[in-house]
């Protein structure tokens, strides 16, 4: 059975034309599939939509699986129920995703004593493993740490702990290295890949930074205005792509004149011919 099975998601905002529309996806357990397009393209709103985390003006229709269970129309104590523990998401800024009052260990623990066990002494021991496994050598003085005494490496690091300690089926991930410098980039893009494959999670990958997706992903998919437009195994796509705008983006060089954290060219840059 796949982990996450898409059918015909729009999403639409008040009166608005359609946002998102005609979304269909799937992902097998382990697999990891790369978001890309660009900017505006409806890569955040088709993430937000599977976290259940849309404001509540959009509208939004069709059908997200997880598993076997339905999330479209789920209540919001519903939706908090499966976060954190059936699916999780790991954002671009991790000062976003933590809380500045609270400790790193008190954090990746609230979402264990939540969805597994209230137990503090029990929870302080699975963080401290959870830290190890994430890749620090002192987990004891990161989990006493408030995020402002952390490097932005550390603090993304302690965001995967959170995102993973639960053994999500589904993790989505929106640039979560894009805030990053390259070296510390490559690091946590490392550390996610090692993560991910030792839980068989499956992934859901948005990215500005097709090297990455190539690098993450067995298999890509390329939005434009809310639709996609090609989908298919990485390589194929990148060596071989059918559409139009997938060409522009994986034209003569372009994987290696983008900067990390460059924005996709839009449709427009690429028939002025700017990268
Ligand atoms: N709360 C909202 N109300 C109205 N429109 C919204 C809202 N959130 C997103 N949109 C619109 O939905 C469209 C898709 O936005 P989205 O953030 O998903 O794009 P994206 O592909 O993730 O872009 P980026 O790569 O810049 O993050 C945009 O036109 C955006 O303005």
């Amino acid at each position: 059975m796949s982990t996450l099975s898409i059918e015909g998601l729009r999403v639409s905002f008040g009166r608005r034309a359609p946002v998102v529309e005609g979304i269909d996806l799937r992902l097998n357990p382990g697999e990891r599939l790369g978001l890309v397009g660009e900017s505006g393209s409806g890569k955040t709103v088709t993430s937000l939509a599977v976290m259940g985390l849309l404001p509540e003006t959009a509208r939004v229709t069709g059908s997200i699986l997880l598993g076997e269970d339905e999330l479209v129309g789920r209540s919001d104590a519903s939706m908090s129920r499966l976060r954190g523990d059936r699916l999780s998401m790991i954002f671009q800024e991790p000062m976003t995703a933590l809380d500045p009052t609270m400790t790193a260990g008190r954090q990746v623990a609230e979402a264990f004593r939540l969805h597994r066990d209230p137990n503090a002494g029990r929870a302080r021991t699975a963080v401290l493993d959870m830290l190890a496994e994430v890749g620090f050598t002192d987990p004891e003085r990161v989990a006493d740490s408030y995020p402002h005494q952390l490097s932005g490496g550390q603090r993304q690091r302690v965001v995967t702990a959170m995102a993973l300690i639960n053994r999500p089926s589904l993790v989505l991930c929106d640039e979560p290295t894009t805030a990053l410098d390259v070296t510390v980039q490559a690091r946590v893009l490392a550390l996610l890949d090692r993560m991910l494959a030792a839980t068989n999670a499956s992934c859901l990958f948005i990215s500005h930074d097709l090297a990455v997706v190539s690098q993450v992903c067995s298999r890509v998919a390329v939005m434009l205005r809310g639709r996609i437009v090609e989908e298919g195994p990485v390589d194929q796509v990148f060596s071989q792509p059918q559409h139009p705008y997938t060409a522009g983006l994986v034209g003569a060089g372009r994987l290696d004149v983008l900067e990390p954290g460059t924005p996709l060219p839009t449709v427009d840059d690429l028939a002025k011919g700017r990268p």
